[in-house]
């Protein structure tokens, strides 16, 4: 941890077009290494208006150097619950696959369809000790409503709506999807389409750290046939007209998520969810492998 007096529980993770939260006060960058390798950039600890610590990691790089598939999440992961955190707020851009869902809308999903290609690491399990995380809901209830409430009321005297309880579809990537598979995904039931919600939800489960996700809307995707399939330019474009209200949510959200972790309050309870979901037997755990969970899971393999 940072500071043993003073852990950073909460972080922040920044997706395209968020790459530094320069609404807050920065205290220092930190470049950490982990049992899992690096993260995707260095860490920055900055400081709230209240005093309190958060933590900012950009997914893709401060530069934008790395692909959906290959950002290193199992390591963005372990170097944040190095730090202590216990709460994840993440952003993301996504298209969206519903006509009402507008771009520059905001979304916060409660739902997630894997589209990924078994490419990208996606437990911390996979070494001999074998866990099973629940994940029925993937994002953390408790987490979501209670940005779904900050968020609502920050965007009160906006032209932005925000929409809650959507249906994230994560595809692999890095092209854009087709149009047929568009069109699919609108009849499975998705509403917006992004490439990195996964594996950061899952591996977040398996840390025992809160996660949910805010989103951007920023294109239509492919699916509506009269229009131009999504480009680059068209999502960049949106989230450069939107950057101030993902900073200003940023820095609205971040308070209450503190207070909602601290043991009086007790709203939000990362701890004990991997419990009961170790089912390797104790005597069959490679030493190597304890050594690894120990940075993800103290409480069980220390
Ligand atoms: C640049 S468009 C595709 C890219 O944007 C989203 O990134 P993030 O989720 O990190 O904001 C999407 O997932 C793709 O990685
Ligand atoms: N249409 C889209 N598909 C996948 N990821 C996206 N991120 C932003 N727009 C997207």
């Amino acid at each position: 941890m940072v500071s043993k007096e003073e852990p950073v529980t909460v972080a922040v993770i920044g997706g395209t077009g968020l790459y530094k939260l320069d609404n807050l006060q920065v205290e220092k960058e930190l470049d950490l290494d982990t049992a899992y390798g690096k993260p995707s950039s260095a860490i920055t600890i900055a400081r709230l208006e209240s005093g309190k610590q958060v933590a900012f990691l950009a997914r893709h790089g401060h530069g934008h150097s790395i692909t959906p598939s290959h950002v290193p999440v199992r390591a963005n992961i372990a170097a944040l619950k190095s730090l202590g955190v216990r709460a994840i707020v993440a952003f993301s851009a996504v298209g969206s696959l519903r006509e009402e869902i507008r771009p520059k809308d905001l979304v916060i999903p409660s739902q997630i369809i894997d589209r990924t290609k078994g490419i990208r690491p996606s437990t911390f399990f996979d070494g001999g000790i074998v866990a099973h995380a629940m994940f029925g809901d993937p994002f953390d209830t408790a987490l979501t409503r209670l940005l779904g409430d900050i968020v609502k009321d920050v965007l009160k005297d906006t032209q932005v709506k925000l929409h809650t309880g959507k249906t994230v579809v994560v595809m692999e990537g890095p092209q854009f999807s087709t149009r047929a598979e568009s069109l699919m995904y609108r009849q499975w039931g998705g509403d917006i389409i992004n490439m990195s919600a996964l594996p950061e939800a899952k591996l977040a489960r398996e840390a025992e750290i809160s996660y949910a996700l805010i989103c951007t809307s920023t294109d239509y995707d492919a699916w509506r046939e009269s229009e131009e399939p999504v480009t680059v330019a068209e999502v960049m474009g949106t989230l450069k007209a939107n950057s101030e209200i993902s900073k200003t949510v940023a820095a609205a959200v971040l308070d209450h998520v503190h207070d909602a972790l601290s043991h009086e309050k007790g709203l939000i309870k990362p701890e004990g969810g991997m419990q009961y979901s170790i089912v390797t037997a104790r005597q069959h755990w490679p030493e190597e492998q304890v050594e690894k969970l120990k940075t993800i899971l103290p409480a069980y393999f220390s």
